[in-house]
């Protein structure tokens, strides 16, 4: 099992389940403060790394599950006259939508319960920050395993940057990349 070139697809899907569930429980762990005080650094650095501009387009996330939050760098993208955007899942299986949301504005029970902006309209972005279950030193980003920012990244043209943003305690040596996996851009961790 842990003797990498041996694990077929089968093995890998079932080592991710497995992992995303150990990295879940260990980032929940992570006292509220603590969570905090990196959520206030990665917006920080965040900032630095995009540039808030007018017009920019830049996807978000509503968090959950411990996932840092970044909401107040949001407020600043639209103070800086951008777009924020929140991504929404229109079905399993299906690539995801992008819709714009700025504090204060009304959002939706989505698919699993996650908060969606109660609108229609769409827009693809220039940069997506993509949460992370658990990230590799080759960029490979572990998700929640729906697949949804691969499948989605795998039909925009042209891509978006796409930022990864998490915790340290995410690293793993590696991901066991599979064809479907798209590296990210850079990675933002605290
Ligand atoms: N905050 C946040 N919002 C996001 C994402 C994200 O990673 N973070 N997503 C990024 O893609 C999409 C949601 N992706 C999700 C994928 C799977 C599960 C989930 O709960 N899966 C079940 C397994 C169910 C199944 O496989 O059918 C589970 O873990 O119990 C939740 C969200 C869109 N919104
Ligand atoms: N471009 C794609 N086309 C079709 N299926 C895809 C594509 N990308 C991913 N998938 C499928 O989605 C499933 C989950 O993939 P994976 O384990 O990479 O999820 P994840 O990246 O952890 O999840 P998420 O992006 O939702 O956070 C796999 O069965 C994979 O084959």
């Amino acid at each position: 099992m842990n003797d990498v070139p041996t694990m077929d697809r089968y093995a890998i899907m079932a080592w991710r389940k497995a992992e995303r569930e150990r990295l879940i429980a260990a980032r929940l762990a992570l006292p509220a403060e603590a969570r905090g005080a990196a959520s206030a650094r990665i917006a920080a650095l965040l900032e630095e790394a995009i540039g808030l501009r007018p017009g920019l387009k830049a996807s978000f996330y509503w968090p959950f599950r411990g996932e840092p939050d970044l909401r107040p760098l949001i407020a600043r993208l639209v103070e800086a006259g951008g777009t924020a955007l929140l991504p929404v899942v229109i079905a399993k299986g299906q690539p995801l939508v992008f819709r714009p949301w700025a504090p204060g504005a009304p959002l939706v029970k989505g698919v699993w319960n996650i908060p969606v902006p109660d609108t229609e309209e769409t827009a693809i972005p220039d940069v997506t920050i993509a949460p992370l279950v658990g990230f590799d030193g080759a960029n490979y980003r572990l998700g929640y395993g729906g697949g949804f920012f691969d499948r989605t990244l795998a039909t925009l043209s042209p891509r978006p940057r796409v930022i990864g943003i998490g915790y340290g305690l995410q690293r793993i040596p590696t991901i066991h990349p599979l064809p479907h996996d798209i590296p990210m851009d850079e990675i933002v961790v605290v």
